[in-house]
């Protein structure tokens, strides 16, 4: 399987001071779900944040599909956000004065072909809502509005911080198995970092980071169905 992003001894300082990532070396497979587990503090969305372009390494290369991304100019780093990339957080981030329509087709961009709306929004369970504001829509409606928006330029690779962090177990279910559905049938990569156990057993590959260092690194021969997570 070829890697679609790779790091080589990626390490960070921020002020020149401790060190929070410590040399971290991976490779991402093209279209897998992937995992990122540890403990508070331990470097995950420092990571997360360098392998999707958010912020540079102090040292160390990441590449993405053979480019060097840590030697993009900003104008081809925005390009590649722009258009290869999509980025899904804890807290939505809508805009509230648009309607769900409106803050998905924000993500559409100009350089490639979008995924078809009607068929994305029925996937996501959301094509009721399209005209709600999110002061009008659930905390679930509001993720899989805001991931509607980071796949509809149809990424390669969406990354995802804690998305199901201010969810309940339902919703939480229903966004981590609507991403599982995503990834098979656009064949987008997911980078899904998160604290339970549970959503680390539905991934393709387990990675743990302790203290800014690989600890664990998992191929998940068996992964369970995001639908039989059991919570708790
Ligand atoms: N911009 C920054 N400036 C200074 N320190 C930072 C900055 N961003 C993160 N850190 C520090 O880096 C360390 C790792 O933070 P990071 O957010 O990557 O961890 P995490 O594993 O994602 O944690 P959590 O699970 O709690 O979100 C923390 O000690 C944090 O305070």
């Amino acid at each position: 399987m070829s890697k679609i992003l790779v790091s080589q001894s990626i390490t960070k300082e921020f002020n020149k001071k401790e060190q929070i990532l410590k040399g971290i070396s991976l490779g991402i497979e093209e279209e897998t779900f992937t995992v990122i587990l540890g403990p508070s503090g331990s470097g995950k969305s420092t990571l997360l944040n360098i392998l999707s372009g958010l912020l540079k390494p102090t040292s160390g290369k990441v590449v993405y599909r053979g480019k060097e991304l840590t030697l993009f100019t900003e104008s081809q780093l925005a390009d590649w956000k722009r258009n290869e990339v999509g980025y899904v957080f804890q807290n939505y981030m809508l805009l509230n004065n648009l309607t769900a329509e409106e803050n998905i087709k924000i993500g559409i961009s100009p350089n490639s072909t979008p995924l078809p709306f009607d068929r994305l929004t029925r996937i996501l369970g959301i094509e009721s809502i399209l005209d709600k504001f999110p002061s009008e829509m659930s905390g679930g409606e509001q993720q899989r509005t805001a991931i509607a928006r980071a796949v509809i330029k149809n990424p390669s690779i969406l990354f995802c911080d804690e998305a199901t962090g201010s969810l309940d177990e339902s919703n939480s279910k229903k966004v981590v198995e609507l991403l599982h559905s995503l990834k098979n049938i656009f064949g987008i990569s997911v980078l899904f970092i998160t604290h339970n156990l549970q959503i680390a057993e539905t991934a393709d590959r387990i990675i743990t980071i302790k203290d800014g260092l690989l600890f664990e690194d998992i191929i998940n021969h068996n992964p369970i169905s995001a639908s039989n997570m059991i919570w708790g």
